[in-house]
């Protein structure tokens, strides 16, 4: 369904359960006059010319309970308000059932007297200020990242976002590409003359520039979703090797099931632990076997595919058996990035004869660790933190960090690209090159929302809450 633009909405805009005040926002044209029905201010005032910006204590009166309830009014009128439309804040006790009520009243109250009010859908006053042009799209999803922010750095981040930065380093290539389709195109318009404006060689030139700069923006890690939900960190190893109790011991508590027998955990299972301020995701998965059965060669396909996502591997053996022939059937050949490894319980006798590794791991952090007596577990964590701080793992506010759809946007827009060159390598007209350039640049365009379907306007908005 396609909500109404004009509507005036209405919804709680801090979170449900008991606080000290609670928030109820309305926006749009007659937010005002929805408020001026059921509020008895103190003392009296005139809301016809109220300025913006201006806060009234009063009280609303529900007729039906029997109820009064004192409430502070913030009233912000368009375009000084967030979502650029008339705006007012209704700040009552934090009580649900107030905030229920609430809402319920000026709802009815507004059906009774025929005003178009209804309650918002989730991210909908972000959208209304996107649409208005407060924000762009980008900056929207800065304002959910924030909102979802769980640490200091994690915040940075999407403050940055909400600033624009997303926004300007995606206008820079636009600009780019835009610059080299003008030249294209003066030289398509001269083409029946003599002058070479450019010459195809420097369209190839520019062009592979062009490749380059973007595929240095998706070969970033994927710092955003880094920071709403930790560091991809995946336990790695054979069966029964201790990668289950390894987390429970990290996390101080039982998140997966462990057994003596080999083969336990068949599914994926991600917990969040904090370290310093650094959240990591610990991606639990199903030792490596190389079984016949359905449901586990399922559970190793997934294990495969979190070790390839995975931002830091931590790999983990069994130190009371041959850890060679745990090697050999790990499959490790294109292993890359931050790998930390683990020889596990170390409280085991014959774990003190076999310590040796295989040659290919000793280029990696080592740490012995009992999951059973918590020994090495705080270097461990000191390990995965060093991983993130020692800057191999980018955390750092100044290079692009973009959410999963703008990375997505960006790899089209590379392949119009990469069409572009094609079309230059095999002497096409110019036209087709200029056709395939602008296409990339009306892809970039739905990263800031220049160019949007309300496909996409789907997809940012429904990940906000109501309210927002
Ligand atoms: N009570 C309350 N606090 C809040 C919000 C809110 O909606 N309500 N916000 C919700 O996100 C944030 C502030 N968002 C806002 C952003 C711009 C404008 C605004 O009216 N800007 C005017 C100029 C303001 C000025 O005079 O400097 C403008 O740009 O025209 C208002 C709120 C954070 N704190
Ligand atoms: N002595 C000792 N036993 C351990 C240690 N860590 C795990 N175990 C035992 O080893 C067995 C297997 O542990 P799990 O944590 O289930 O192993 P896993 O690697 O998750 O196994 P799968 O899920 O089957 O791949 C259990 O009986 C644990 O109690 C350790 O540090 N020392
Ligand atoms: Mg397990």
């Amino acid at each position: 369904m396609f909500p109404e633009t004009q509507d005036t909405i209405v919804a709680a805009s801090t979170p449900s359960g008991r606080s000290l005040c609670a928030i109820i926002k309305i926006s749009g044209p007659e937010a005002i006059q929805c408020i001026k029905d059921i509020f008895i201010p103190t003392p009296q005032i005139n809301f016809e010319h109220i300025p913006t910006y201006t806060s009234l204590c009063g009280h609303i009166r529900f007729p039906a309970e029997h109820v009064t309830i004192p409430v502070v009014l913030y009233i912000m009128k368009q375009p000084y308000s967030y979502t650029k439309e008339d705006v007012v804040e209704i700040h009552t006790p934090g009580s649900p059932v107030i905030v229920e009520m609430l809402l319920c009243f000026i709802l009815s109250n507004g059906i009774h007297t025929k005003k178009s009010i209804r309650l918002s859908q989730p991210g909908e006053f972000t959208k209304r200020a996107f649409l208005h042009g407060r924000i762009d799209l980008a900056q929207a999803e800065g304002v959910l990242h924030i909102i979802r922010a769980q640490t200091d750095r994690e915040l940075n981040r999407a403050v940055a976002q909400l600033g624009g930065d997303v926004s300007k380093k995606i206008k820079h290539i636009q600009n780019d590409i835009v610059s080299l389709c003008s030249y294209i195109e003066a030289a398509i318009d001269f083409s029946d003359q003599d002058i070479e404006l450019i010459s195809t060689a420097e369209i190839r030139n520019r062009i592979e520039i062009l490749e380059k700069n973007m595929l240095q923006f998706l070969t970033q890690p994927e710092t955003m979703k880094v920071t709403s939900e930790g560091i991809d960190t995946v336990l790695y190893g054979n069966p029964n090797v201790g990668k289950s109790s390894l987390i429970n011991a990290l996390l101080g508590r039982k998140r997966s099931i462990v057994c003596e027998i080999p083969g336990t955990t068949r599914d994926v299972i991600t917990s969040t632990l904090e370290i310093e301020g650094i959240c990591f995701k610990l991606i639990d998965t199903a030792g490596i076997d190389n079984t016949e059965d359905v449901i586990m060669s399922g559970a190793m396909e997934m294990a495969q595919a979190s070790l390839k996502r995975a931002q830091i591997v931590v790999l983990v053996f069994d130190g009371s058996i041959d850890i060679s022939k745990q090697v050999k059937e790990m499959e490790l050949e294109d292993l890359t990035g931050n790998v930390i490894v683990i020889i596990n319980k170390c409280d085991l006798q014959k774990n003190k004869q076999i310590t040796e590794i295989p040659g290919m791991l000793k280029k990696y952090p080592l740490v012995h660790t009992s999951a059973l007596t918590g020994e090495g577990l705080e270097r461990l964590k000191e390990l995965l933190t060093e991983s993130v701080l020692g800057g191999r793992i980018n955390l750092s506010g100044d290079s692009a960090c973009f959410t999963v759809r703008q990375r997505e946007a960006i790899q089209r827009s590379l392949q119009s690209i990469h069409r572009a060159m094609e079309s230059a390598e095999n002497n096409e007209s110019h036209e087709f090159i200029a056709l395939s350039l602008h296409e990339a640049i009306d892809t970039l365009g739905e990263i800031a929302g220049e160019v949007t379907t309300e496909d996409i306007l789907d997809k940012v908005f429904s990940e906000f809450c109501i309210g927002k």
